[in-house]
């Protein structure tokens, strides 16, 4: 009975772990919809998700599947010396979020793109911002190619325009992409945010690094336009750099985040999966090893293809201090409030700092625009915390440990 019971919950709340769902039907005295209604108050938007049938049906397939195998997150030791992943297997036991496919194009076709890109001359520039008030300069130069002519998308704070449109052969290779992370995705369980359309690769931001100098600092990439629990597919191409993955944050008891080292050999495609963004940051470090690639010699290119989705674009919110645009993020620091998605300014990219900031809310976010009235706008925003949206990974321990004593604490109150 509690099983059947629990199954039930589990299906409305895939984010949510199984010991803390059986936690709260206990303390709601085996009721489903008193620990629905609790639950409800913390993912608002499941609301929508309950009323669509396709994506339960979806749900409930997937959650058969583990998404988490179990990343070695915790380390005691001494030392923060990368941990070399070298082969397929290495790399996806370790980082579940990842997959990598060498060889991924017909070697000609590798080549001739690199041959293309290595030769375009135009458009290619490094990117400015400020950061804490002082001005930034990225220290690779990079450009947009796309399949048709954009209006162009936020970069720090700043639309920039896409520089090329796709010659025949990167036309090819979009397809032969699209068509495997489509594949790739029907295969794997479904995080609660994902997008349900076809993921698209129209765009992509070609990266360059001539010389081992030329490096990308640590980051995660802005969910702003690809929106939350996205894919983004990564080529690489010409010399072969090591790029590394680390987790945003340290368990406890771990004295570092260890380091993870992917060699990136020409023609390797990278995948990272929904949670990727959310649970990892990457960076391309300049003190690491680089294998010369007998076209291109000391340069890397790389072209990471994002599904950009119109309804970011469309709806993203606009600062309510400076009116600027906003950068959605995923909070990630403290174990109490991690998980949770929120939009932030991009004055500070500007030099304008303000610290604007909304909860972010994608209760809308399956909703078929045609079925909203003509004045009814799709907010991704809220100011309330109680309905914004949260995404707790699953071996993240201590964030669920948080979550359930916040839950507790409700109960405790309700009762
Ligand atoms: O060059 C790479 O492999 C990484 C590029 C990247 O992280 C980015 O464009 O955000
Ligand atoms: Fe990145």
């Amino acid at each position: 009975m509690t099983d059947s019971k629990l199954k039930e919950l589990e299906l409305i709340f895939p984010e949510v772990d199984k010991s803390a769902l059986l936690e709260i039907l206990i303390s709601c005295e085996g009721s489903v919809s008193k620990s629905e209604s609790l639950l409800i108050e913390q993912f608002p938007t499941v609301k929508k998700r309950k009323l669509n049938a396709s994506l339960q049906s979806n749900i409930q397939s997937l959650l058969k599947n583990e998404q988490s195998k179990g990343l070695v997150s915790t380390n005691t030791t001494n030392s923060n010396k990368p941990v070399y992943l070298y082969t397929k297997k290495d790399v996806e036991n370790t980082c579940s979020y990842a997959t990598i496919h060498y060889n991924f194009l017909p070697p000609d076709l590798a080549d001739n793109v690199l041959k293309f890109i290595i030769n375009d001359k135009d458009g290619f520039s490094s990117q400015e911002f400020h950061l804490f008030g002082n001005k930034c300069k990225s220290n690779h130069c990079n450009k947009l190619y796309a399949s048709k002519n954009y209006d162009g998308v936020y970069y720090n704070g700043k639309k920039s325009k896409y520089k090329s449109n796709f010659n025949d052969d990167l036309k090819i290779v979009q397809v032969l992409i699209e068509d495997f992370v489509n594949k790739l995705i029907a295969e794997r369980p479904r995080l609660p945010f994902q997008h349900i359309t076809k993921w698209k690769g129209d765009i992509a931001l070609c990266n360059r690094y001539d010389t081992k100098a030329n490096d990308l600092d640590w980051h995660s990439d802005r969910m702003t336009y690809i929106g939350p629990h996205c894919t983004i597919a990564s080529l690489s191409l010409g010399a072969n750099r090591e790029f590394r993955i680390r987790k945003m944050y340290n368990s406890t008891g771990s004295k570092f985040n260890t380091i993870y080292s992917i060699p990136l050999p020409h023609n390797t495609l990278f995948i990272m999966h929904p949670g990727f963004q959310e649970e990892f940051k990457h960076c391309v470090s300049s003190s690491t090893t680089l294998k010369n690639h007998e076209i291109s010699n000391s340069t890397r290119i790389n072209l990471t293809y994002r599904n950009y989705l119109s309804i970011f674009d469309k709806y993203l919110p606009h600062c309510p201090k400076c009116n600027a645009q906003m950068d959605l993020r995923r909070s990630y620091k403290l174990p109490q409030s991690r998980g949770n998605y929120i939009w932030l300014c991009t004055g500070g990219y500007l030099n304008k700092e303000c610290n604007g900031f909304y909860w972010a809310d994608f209760s809308k976010l399956g909703v078929d625009s045609t079925e909203l009235s003509n004045d009814e706008k799709i907010k991704l925003y809220t100011t309330d915390s109680k309905t914004a949206s949260l995404w707790i990974a699953k071996d993240d321990h201590e964030a669920l440990k948080h979550f359930r004593e916040k839950i507790r604490l409700q109960l405790r109150k309700s009762n």
